[in-house]
């Protein structure tokens, strides 16, 4: 079981603060957190902080892990110039940091990610010749094979047509229950947010404003000072909520 919590965590980009203060309640194993908040509030930040490839104040714990690099982190920026084929980057991912022997459980590991995420058939494409969605998802494929304990996903899904948003982030939310991972998933779609995040996590001007429950973050109010929107939050009949927005609040 891992748990992970920041305390009064800030980054610096070069010596300015642009993140300050974040305090979050303990992340538990299984969690799935959605990282939300306007475009520059700092949720990029946030994560290149804890992943530690930004310095700041504060300190972020991480409690129960068994590995020495328990975190894998997505970036947002998926491009990918390096001349390999699909298969052959994620199996770099998997050995990065390890031995380079090849195992069959590696092998088999591999297959099963990528027929999960529905990219075996382009296995032996250049990385360079996919499309947006198809470098997204075989991003996804190389942090997951890391098995990390913690997965930081930053947009992971904004390249993907509906189906594909919701089969990932219904698998990750599988892969979070099932392995015990925490997984943060920075994301600007509320409603998918809302679906499948246990705990919101809502970053404005880069300190966190709210995190907790989706149905006591995502608000009226929030998204009326956040957002500058104007909306309502509504039941669909399958029970789920879901942000409707009415226009923009000035
Ligand atoms: N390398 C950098 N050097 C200096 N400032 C940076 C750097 N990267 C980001 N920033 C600044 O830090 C602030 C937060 O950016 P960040 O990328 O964390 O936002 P974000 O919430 O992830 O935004 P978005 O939703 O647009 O991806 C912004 O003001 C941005 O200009």
């Amino acid at each position: 079981m891992v748990a992970l919590q920041l305390q009064s965590v800030g980054a610096y980009h070069g010596r300015r603060l642009f993140v300050e203060d974040v305090t979050t309640p303990v992340m538990k194993s299984g969690e799935v957190v959605a990282v939300i908040g306007p475009n520059a509030a700092g949720k990029s930040t946030l994560f290149k902080r804890i992943t530690g490839i930004l310095k700041g104040p504060g300190q972020v714990l991480i409690d129960g892990a068994k590995t020495r690099n328990a975190i894998s982190y997505m970036p947002q920026d998926t491009s990918a110039n390096a001349v390999l084929t699909v298969y052959e980057s994620i199996l770099l991912a998997r050995k990065q940091g390890q031995s380079w022997a090849v195992s069959d459980g590696d092998l088999t590991f591999i297959d099963q990610i990528m027929k999960a995420l529905n990219i075996d058939a382009i296995a032996f494409r250049d990385l360079g010749a996919l499309s947006g969605g198809q470098r997204q998802l075989v991003s996804i494929a190389q942090a997951l094979v890391r098995e990390p304990e913690i997965m930081l996903m930053d947009e992971p899904t904004s390249a993907l047509d509906l189906h594909r948003q919701v089969e990932v982030l219904d698998f990750m939310q599988r892969q979070a229950r099932n392995k015990g991972m925490i997984v943060l998933i920075a994301i600007h779609d509320l409603n998918q947010a809302l679906r499948f995040a246990d705990k919101v996590l809502v970053i404005q001007n880069g300190r966190m404003r709210a995190c907790g429950a989706p149905r006591d973050v995502v608000t009226v109010e929030m998204l009326r000072d956040v957002y500058k929107i104007h909306a309502r939050i509504e039941k669909c009949s399958m029970d789920h909520d879901h942000v409707i927005v009415d226009g923009t609040a000035h």
